[in-house]
């Protein structure tokens, strides 16, 4: 897998003259979603910094597609159409009056139509599910809104690589899940995605990729299983091992239980440790609420508790029809949990992240439960009604 965007020897000082990166060669696949993780302080952000051009190193290179990074203006203008940054503090990133003409700052210093610019600051602003404040102060949006609009202005610039320093700093659960899974959908659909963030369970669930940092230094660039494997790294880097990772190493233990596969997520979990022999699984439902057969209906032949919604357009529809869901986050999972216990489950999507949905049930069916049914749209209208 070739690296989109490199670092070869970066070393970097502040103007205090302390070392903040020393001899940095790391690499970003292209099309993966990789973490930088590492203790605070370790220069993580410094890092992203360098990567879309806000830092220039004090010696050695960052290059973008294998092209050195070039400071002068146009080069500055055309990297940021490409690789964007999300900050981790908003305040650092909002500048204008109102949501919208925020979100349109970058795509109007590109130069684009005004149709253009339009267009994308709605589908932007749609996406992170913030239309209706589009006109509103953005000094009277919450923390976690304003996130939203700084996240906004990063995907309205369309770019190939995204990058977000600790994207879940400061939100509510829920809000954890929506910027999860949203940067899951947006990787889905082409997009490199770079988080920083010292969250070692949230690297274990999302990432591909880790570039593991400690005092300025990379411990460790690969893959997160690489990294699994070479237990001294975390443990000099002063992070925790993942809570899931370490039950599977006791189970292997204490009982002698394979450790592969490992599980990375609670039903993977479950089902690998707690599997109900006795019970016949359940169905899994998909429908498309793009088709145009799409029949709202069907809802009412599954209880509330055992549907769910994933993809943020799906999401979208299923709240302006006024679908009374359950599940509105986690939702793949929430439908693997029920459908291992023998409970049947509808999960509402759409057909843009029809792949996604799959990989996600296929890695579980194959390591875990095979049995499960998938019941494809047409199937479902012939379910009783409960
Ligand atoms: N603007 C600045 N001026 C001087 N020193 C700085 C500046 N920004 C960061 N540093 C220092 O550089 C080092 C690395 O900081 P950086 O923010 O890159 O770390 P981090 O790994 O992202 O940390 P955190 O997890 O706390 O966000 C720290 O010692 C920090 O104090």
């Amino acid at each position: 897998m070739s690296s989109i965007l490199e670092t070869k020897n970066v070393a970097f000082s502040y103007e205090n003259g302390e070392d903040v990166l020393k001899e940095v060669s790391s690499g970003i696949p292209e099309g993966k979603k990789t973490v930088i993780l590492g203790p605070n302080g370790s220069g993580k952000s410094t890092l992203m910094l360098h990567y879309n051009g806000v830092l220039k190193p004090k010696k050695g290179s960052v290059s973008f597609r294998r092209e050195p990074l070039r400071y002068d203006r146009k080069g500055l203008t055309s990297l940021r159409q490409n690789v964007c940054l999300m900050f981790q503090n908003p305040d650092d990133q909002i500048f204008a009056a109102t949501v919208e003409e925020d979100v349109a700052f970058g795509p109007l210093n590109l130069g684009l139509s005004r149709d253009e610019i339009e267009m994308r600051v709605y589908e932007a602003l749609e996406t992170v599910d913030l239309i209706k404040y589009r006109e509103r102060p953005t000094q009277q949006l919450s923390f976690g809104q304003r996130k939203r609009v700084a996240l906004a202005g990063a995907l309205a610039m369309n770019p190939e690589v995204l990058m977000m320093d600790e994207p879940t700093a400061g939100l509510d659960a829920q809000m954890v899940h929506e910027m999860m899974e949203l940067s899951e959908e947006l990787n889905h659909k082409g997009k490199t995605i770079v988080i920083c963030t010292h969250d070692v369970e949230m690297a274990y669930e999302w990432a591909d990729d880790v570039i593991l940092m400690y005092e300025g230094g990379v411990l460790y660039n690969g893959d997160i299983d690489g990294l699994l494997e070479r237990e001294e790294l975390l443990h000099r880097s002063r992070l925790k091992y993942p809570t899931i990772y370490k039950l599977n190493r006791q189970m292997h233990i204490r009982t002698g239980e394979h450790e592969l596969p490992r599980p990375q997520s609670l039903p993977e979990c479950c089902q690998k440790f707690f599997k109900s022999e006795n019970i016949a699984p359940g169905n899994f439902y998909i429908a498309y609420v793009d088709d145009p057969g799409f029949d709202a209906s069907i809802i009412k032949a599954f209880k509330k508790h055992n549907m769910g919604v994933f993809g943020v357009n799906a999401k979208r529809t299923s709240r302006s029809m006024g679908l009374d869901i359950h599940h509105y986050f986690y939702a793949i999972d929430q439908g693997l949990i029920k459908a291992s216990v023998g409970e049947d489950y509808l999960l509402l999507t759409e057909s843009s992240v029809k792949g996604l949905v799959k990989s996600r049930i296929d890695r579980f069916m194959m390591n875990y439960c095979s049995d499960i049914q998938i019941i494809p749209p047409d199937d479902i209208s012939r379910r009783q009604h409960v």
